[in-house]
């Protein structure tokens, strides 16, 4: 049992590892982020087969709606009061806002899928806001600009100086704006800098913080050239909040089906509050009434049926994942058609799985009808950039589909609203290529999919949602609601699809690329729980797997973590060598053609870490030492 959590202040962010099966009273999973912890519902996810992976996620993303109880740790939840309030509150900042356009602007900003669903947040009101034939008061940052919608930007994450530059851009002579920084693990630095800066300018600026952890445990680590960290910042927000001049909305949603992948139940429910927080205050504004707390439950109480609705097809969610485990296996691909933000969802899971899987671009794509057209992204049409921005379905029809193979999986994501016959014609081009094609459908009830639709797939999971009779704001609702059933069902794809190919271990996705701080700080935690061995082990071992030495030179021990992670980013497999390194004692180079001839990770690991024959569990995985003979 070890008597401190943290070793000296030098290093107060390091935290010790408890001695086996000790983590929970240790205190340690007390300190330990809600959004980096490991849910228990998921510990044995890499052995389900696809109808359990769909069960497991279901039960993952009803946590996101459970109340608060009156169990030891008791955290704030989606519905609490608090949360309620606070979300009210910051509906009358929105409405002061919409009432001037021309001098004021709303701001939602975010890193990585905290980014890109900012940009899809933002341009959604706007269309609301043109339907109504009213000025643009909405515009979004995501960090690494509009490239980093379609692809991975892990670096300028840690960097709050950027995050102070687009924030100053955006909102150049305006003069009140409401700034929603999201950060899902009340992590990125990026976020930290910007919301820092609304501090020190609240004449102008409001600022929210949207993330899924409790104030006490934001990220508590130095950030490399700022003066502050995330918590330091988060406290002060909690300061001003007395005055209502800043809010932190950070209802806990439970610990990530796949630990510490924030894209899933943390994308989720940011799209939840910032949808029903908006368009409540959108409401008001065109009924002239005030927000009240029981309008705010209202709206997201649907997303719930939502939940209900979209799960209700588990049978459908599952034939589709165990198919994209199987193209993926076969080094197959999978490629999402979507029509309008549907395509955009399909855009936005296939972007995640290059740092959540450590995967190709080219493996998991996404299109949308129009392309940039439809997107009307900032920067415009960004084809230019090369292949992993060519996002229209003319671009898959060139230059995809005529080398798709019967390995390869095709979804179509569309409503009985988008333009059937071009659906039809398009699907019987693909048909052509692949037996493996099916369909998301979105109907309203009394539509239903035609014939001639149905047999051109081969499977149709048809979602049928009720009409809505909501004034205009209930066909956006609509529309958000089709989005997050989307989300849910590519997310329960692109995960399982991973799961059966071998990538995930118990919940863990070990062989993550280590190309930001939160990712370093996320490997070391896990070697510490896979080997049990100290913090400062298990960084020594994942640097020499970083630097390929044996010894480690202090110059190395001592540089920044950027330089690391930079270094890192160019590299394969580098936790998986690490964690070889910490259980046989042998050489990187040995390490590495071990890792190189074993490339299914856990088939590795489990010979590493756990004796034959015994049952494994997270916690109480013992040190495997070597074997003398082997
Ligand atoms: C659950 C598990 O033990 C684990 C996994 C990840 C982490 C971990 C990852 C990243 C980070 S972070 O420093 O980047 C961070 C991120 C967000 C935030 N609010 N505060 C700090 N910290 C982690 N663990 C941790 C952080 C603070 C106190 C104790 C543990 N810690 C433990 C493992 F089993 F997955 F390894
Ligand atoms: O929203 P956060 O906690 O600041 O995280 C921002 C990004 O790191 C995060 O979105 C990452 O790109 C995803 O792959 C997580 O599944």
């Amino acid at each position: 049992m070890i008597n401190t959590m943290f070793v000296s202040q030098k290093q107060k962010h390091i935290v010790e590892t408890p001695d086996t099966g000790k983590w929970e009273l240790a205190g340690y999973e007390a300190a330990l982020p809600v959004t980096e912890k490991s849910n228990p519902i998921t510990r044995e996810i890499d052995k389900a087969d696809p109808v359990q992976i769909v069960h497991l996620l279901k039960e993952c993303d009803a946590e996101i709606f459970q109340e608060e109880d009156d169990t030891l740790v008791n955290y704030k939840r989606l519905y609490s009061a608090s949360v309620l309030q606070t979300m009210m509150d910051v509906t009358k900042k929105v409405e002061a806002i919409l009432k001037d356009p021309e001098h004021s602007l709303i701001i939602l900003s975010g890193c990585g899928t905290s980014g890109r669903l900012a940009f899809l947040l933002a341009t959604s009101f706007n269309k609301l806001l043109k339907g109504l034939h009213k000025n643009p008061s909405y515009a979004y940052i995501i960090a690494g600009g509009d490239k980093a919608i379609l692809t991975s930007q892990e670096a300028p994450e840690d960097n709050p100086h950027l995050g102070v530059e687009a924030l100053k851009r955006v909102c150049a002579g305006k003069k009140k704006v409401l700034f929603i920084g999201i950060s899902c693990g009340l992590s990125a630095p990026f976020i930290a800098g910007q919301l820092d800066f609304c501090l020190n300018n609240l004449d102008v600026f409001t600022p929210v913080l949207v993330g899924f952890n409790p104030v006490s445990m934001a990220r508590n680590e130095i950030i490399e050239g700022w003066h502050l960290t995330f918590r330091q910042v988060a406290e002060k927000m909690e300061e001003v909040q007395e005055t209502r001049r800043a809010f932190i909305l950070n209802p806990a949603v439970g610990p990530e089906g796949i630990s510490g992948s924030s894209r899933m139940k943390g994308g989720s429910a940011t799209k939840i509050i910032l949808e029903s927080l908006l368009l409540a205050a959108h409401k008001a504004t065109s009924n002239n009434k005030e927000v009240t707390a029981k309008n705010l439950l209202d709206w997201m109480k649907t997303y719930e049926k939502v939940h209900k609705i979209t799960y209700s097809q588990g049978k459908m969610i599952a034939a589709m994942v165990k198919q994209a485990g199987t193209s993926l296996e076969k080094m197959g691909r999978i490629y999402y058609i979507g029509w309008q933000t549907l395509g955009v969802m399909g855009i936005i899971d296939a972007s995640e799985c290059v740092p959540t899987f450590g995967t190709d671009f080219s493996d998991v794509r996404g299109f949308i009808n129009k392309g940039y057209k439809e997107m009307a992204n900032r920067e415009g049409d960004l084809t230019s950039r090369g292949p992993e921005f060519e996002i229209s379905h003319e671009d898959f029809m060139k230059n995809v589909l005529p080398d798709v193979t019967e390995n390869d999986t095709v979804v179509f994501i569309f409503t009985l609203d988008d333009d059937l016959l071009e659906i039809e014609k398009l699907a019987n081009q693909v048909k052509n290529k692949t037996p493996n094609l099916h369909a998301i459908s979105h109907v309203t009830t009394g539509q239903y999919v035609s014939a001639n639709i149905k047999k051109t797939f081969a499977s149709v999971m048809s979602m049928t949602w009720p009409i809505v009779f909501f004034e205009y704001e209930g066909f956006f609702l609509q529309k958000f609601q089709r989005e997050l059933s989307t989300k849910w069902i590519l997310n329960a794809i692109s995960t399982g699809g991973h799961i059966l190919k071998g990538k995930i271990y118990f919940n863990h996705m070990i062989d993550l690329k280590v190309s930001n701080s939160k990712l370093f700080r996320r490997a070391v935690a896990i070697l510490q729980r896979f080997t049990s061995r100290s913090p400062i082990i298990c960084q020594e071992a994942l640097l020499k797997s970083i630097y390929e030495t044996d010894d480690l030179s202090d110059e190395i021990r001592n540089i920044k973590i950027s330089t690391h992670t930079t270094l890192a980013a160019t590299k394969f497999k580098v936790v998986p060598t690490a964690l070889v390194l910490l259980t046989r004692n042998c050489s990187v180079a040995e390490a590495m053609s071990r890792i190189q001839a074993k490339p299914v990770v856990r088939d590795t690991i489990d010979r590493y870490l756990t004796a034959p024959g015994r049952k494994r569990t997270a916690d109480q995985i013992e040190m495997h030492r070597d074997e003398e003979n082997e």
